[in-house]
């Protein structure tokens, strides 16, 4: 039996997943973490997760919730992610995190943090948006330079990075496959007199509103025809399991960075 503890038990997607956790077979909730004054710390993690009270409550600090578990599920902020894996890379256990908007410094450092300890790192834990993943540099590839690529992602109010790291990996794939980076390639905004569109741009635009899960759109604009691939999010319920799926596969893996493609065994 996998001991899993969700950081961010409190939130949207940690509550999901606590409860969800409760009743998938071959894993079991162990314990919770949120940040220092959150309501749910000192509530019993059985209560939370939907099944009976447990007598294990919701902890504030990391060190006390790694010491029962054997993964650590994580959709918190970027900072407290990487504090996180900090203390799971000095005890020795795995991590799924979930958590988006990395700077480039913070990605280094989960790199170099995942020498030590296995590690699923995903923006997105659904199956669809990973067989989108795939799928879209075939697309890309046979279409080639002539069609134009923009993604527009939408999401609830209260999203707090953007682009989302879905969209950003969409693009990036799209880059890859067009032997080129998104540094040098993407677009996030445009305003004013800008000129013609540069014909390798791959533009990101973000919509912000109510309480859209989660829906990302690639277009592939030709002259005179166009592919428009959507994927949306009815609920987060999918991702709350594919995290899940993410944490059975990854305890008892050597060290190392995995996605989900890993986890799904569809990975090149
Ligand atoms: N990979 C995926 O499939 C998905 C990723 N996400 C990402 O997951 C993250 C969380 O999303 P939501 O659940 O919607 O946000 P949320 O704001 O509802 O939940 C985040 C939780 O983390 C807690 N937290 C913050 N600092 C903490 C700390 N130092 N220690 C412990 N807990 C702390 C907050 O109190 C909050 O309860 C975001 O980055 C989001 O983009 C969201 C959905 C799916
Ligand atoms: O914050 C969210 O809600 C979501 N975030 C992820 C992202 O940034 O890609 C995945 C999902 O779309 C929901």
């Amino acid at each position: 039996m996998v001991r899993a503890a969700v950081a961010g038990i409190g939130g949207r997607m940690g509550s999901r997943i606590a409860q969800i956790l409760g009743q998938t077979e071959g894993i079991t909730l162990v314990g919770g973490l949120e940040r220092p004054g959150h309501a749910a710390v000192g509530c019993d993690v059985g209560a939370l997760s939907g099944t009976r009270p447990s007598g294990v409550v919701v902890e504030d600090t990391v060190e006390r919730v790694l010491e029962r578990c054997d993964v650590l599920i994580d959709f918190t902020v970027p900072e407290a992610s990487l504090n996180h894996m900090k203390a799971a890379a000095a005890a020795g256990r795995a991590m799924v995190i979930g958590t988006t908007g990395f700077s480039p410094d913070q990605q280094e450092s989960i790199r170099t943090l995942a020498q030590k300890i296995a590690c699923v790192l995903a923006p997105n834990m659904s199956v669809g948006v990973n067989v989108l993943f795939k799928v879209l540099r075939d697309i890309a590839r046979l279409l080639g330079p002539d069609y134009d690529v923009e993604i527009v992602e939408a999401h609830h109010r209260f999203k707090k990075d953007a682009p989302s790291g879905t969209a950003l990996k969409l693009a990036d794939a799209v880059a890859q496959a067009r032997g080129c980076t998104l540094e040098d390639v993407g677009v996030y905004a445009r305003h004013g007199l800008i000129g013609e569109r540069p014909r390798e741009a791959i533009g990101i635009q973000t919509l912000r509103g109510g309480d859209v899960v989660g829906e990302h759109t690639v277009f592939f604009y030709g002259m005179g025809e166009r592919i428009e691939v959507t994927h949306r999010a009815h609920s987060r319920d999918n991702f709350a399991r594919g995290a899940i799926t993410a944490a059975k596969w990854v305890v008892g893996k050597p060290a190392g960075l995995y996605s989900m493609l890993d986890v799904l065994g569809i990975a090149d």
